[in-house]
């Protein structure tokens, strides 16, 4: 069963008279388990369609759906905030806490049922995605960028959630960092039943995923 649902989505800006439509009439669903990525060209759309499923923006035009219910019924705030992560190409880290710390921030204000001894979960959510206990109590400055998006997927996971959302998120680490961090992605989805939804430029990345998809001027399509 779909977790994660697009049906007919339309986003566009006004152009004086002339509606420019940077995603039209999209449809898409996912489901737990499987790792899917979103290619195209720079400008094709496909940051907008991850701000649309992560409920960061509104369409114009359509509804996203998680398990049938809509997410705008849900509300933006508590969905972005109980019921997916999100990862992006610059980290976003909070500069001035350490790795835990960072992991702990969302654990602080999700109303998801999280264990009483945070530091702790935290310190081995970190050590599994390969952050060790030294490192998580630096300031994640102080890491290099794979660790520090290391340390953003360990956060991504700290409030339980089912969805992780990515956009780009190796678009800063080379080419070895980067196969690391598919690695942890397909670990996610396949050992731990996340349904891991990821933005790319990269076809390798593509090669790997469960499904891709191609948007091409804000058409989606199947990538074969
Ligand atoms: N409010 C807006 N007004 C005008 N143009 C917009 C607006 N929002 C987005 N765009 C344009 O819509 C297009 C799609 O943007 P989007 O960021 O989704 O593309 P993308 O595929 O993620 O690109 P990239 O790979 O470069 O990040 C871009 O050309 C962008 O400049």
């Amino acid at each position: 069963m779909s977790i994660l649902k697009a049906s007919k989505l339309g986003y566009y800006y006004q152009d004086g008279d002339i509606r420019r439509f940077i995603l039209k009439n999209t449809n898409i669903s996912f489901e737990r388990g499987r790792f899917y990525t979103i290619v195209g060209q720079s400008g094709s759309g496909k940051t907008t369609l991850l701000s649309l499923l992560a409920g960061l923006d509104t369409p114009q035009e359509g509804r996203v759906f998680y398990e049938k219910k809509n997410i705008e019924k849900i509300g933006y705030d508590e969905y972005r905030r109980d019921y997916i992560s999100i990862i992006f190409q610059h980290y976003n880290l909070i500069p001035y806490l350490t790795a835990v710390e960072n992991v702990m921030v969302p654990m602080s204000i999700t109303d998801n049922e999280i264990p009483d001894n945070q530091e702790e979960v935290a310190i081995n959510l970190l050590d599994y995605i390969g952050v060790s206990k030294e490192k998580s109590k630096r300031l994640v400055t102080q890491l290099s960028g794979g660790e520090q998006q290391r340390v953003a997927i360990a956060r991504a996971l700290a409030t339980n959630v089912d969805i992780i959302l990515a956009d780009e998120p190796t678009g800063n680490l080379d080419e070895e960092m980067e196969q690391e961090i598919v690695e942890i992605f397909k670990m996610l989805a396949h050992k731990h039943n996340k349904c891991v939804i990821v933005v790319t430029h990269s076809p390798e990345i593509a090669l790997q995923s469960d499904e891709s998809y191609l948007l091409r001027k804000g058409v989606l399509r199947k990538n074969v």
